[in-house]
């Protein structure tokens, strides 16, 4: 089976079993996400739920209005009932990394307004060692050079996100993404502790104690749901 069989796979699992009519719910970014807003959009028509989402892009914006999905804005909503959301990697104890479509900012904010989150994921995305997928840090123009310097010296061997034409990649803010190819993340509390200290840092990739359920796509066919807390 291919990554976006086992994707569409957890997506639709998702989709059948997690959501309910009159839910307030959070929409993730990335191609898993794809499959689980047009199944969304189905469900939505079938069975007409009445179902209030806040996306975490405008690229999943655009898909779920044109699906019908009612979309509204995070501020106009006091809580969410869930988010789903793919993920980049899930080490063992299931802490995450995020932001490999650069919105991870958006992403984060999302899920802490979310009362629970789901993720859903290809099972290559349960690898070790966690950090060997580059960590995303966004981060604010002004500030790329000093940060570089710094995350330099402290070995975290920063790159500057590139696009396929050689320019730097842009955030939903308008903000840059530093990579941080790590190989291996020891201790990712301390690690996120100092990032989001530094000035210029707007947020790191590294969601730590977030996730409730993840459902992983499994190559044998059937999905596995991990529920953590
Ligand atoms: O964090 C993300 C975007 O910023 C995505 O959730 C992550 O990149 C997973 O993407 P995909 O479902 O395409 O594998």
């Amino acid at each position: 089976m291919d990554q976006n069989t086992l994707k569409k796979s957890a997506a639709e699992y998702a989709c059948a079993n997690f959501i309910h009519d009159n839910m307030k719910l959070g929409l993730g970014t990335g191609s898993t996400v794809t499959f689980l807003v047009d199944a969304l959009g189905k469900r939505i028509k079938e069975e007409n739920l009445n179902i209030t989402t806040v996306s975490t892009s405008s690229r999943t914006k655009r898909q779920a209005e044109s699906l019908g999905i009612k979309v509204v804005d995070l501020n106009d909503i006091d809580e969410l009932d869930l988010t789903i959301d793919g993920a980049d990697q899930i080490s063992p104890d299931y802490q995450g990394i995020k932001g490999g479509g650069a919105a991870h900012t958006l992403e984060k904010i999302v899920a802490t307004a979310s009362k629970r989150n789901l993720w859903i994921v290809d099972e290559s995305k349960i690898a070790e060692p966690f950090g060997s997928f580059p960590l995303p840090v966004e981060v604010l123009d002004k500030a790329q050079n000093q940060l570089m310097l710094k995350f330099e010296q402290k070995e975290l061997n920063p790159q500057l996100r590139l696009n396929e034409n050689g320019k730097p990649v842009r955030t939903h803010f308008g903000n840059l993404i530093v990579d941080l190819h790590l190989g291996q993340i020891q201790n990712p509390h301390e690690l996120g502790a100092y990032l989001k200290s530094q000035v210029g840092v707007v947020e790191h990739g590294l969601f730590l104690d977030t996730v409730n359920t993840v459902i992983v796509g499994r190559e044998e066919g059937r999905n596995c749901i991990d529920n953590i807390r």
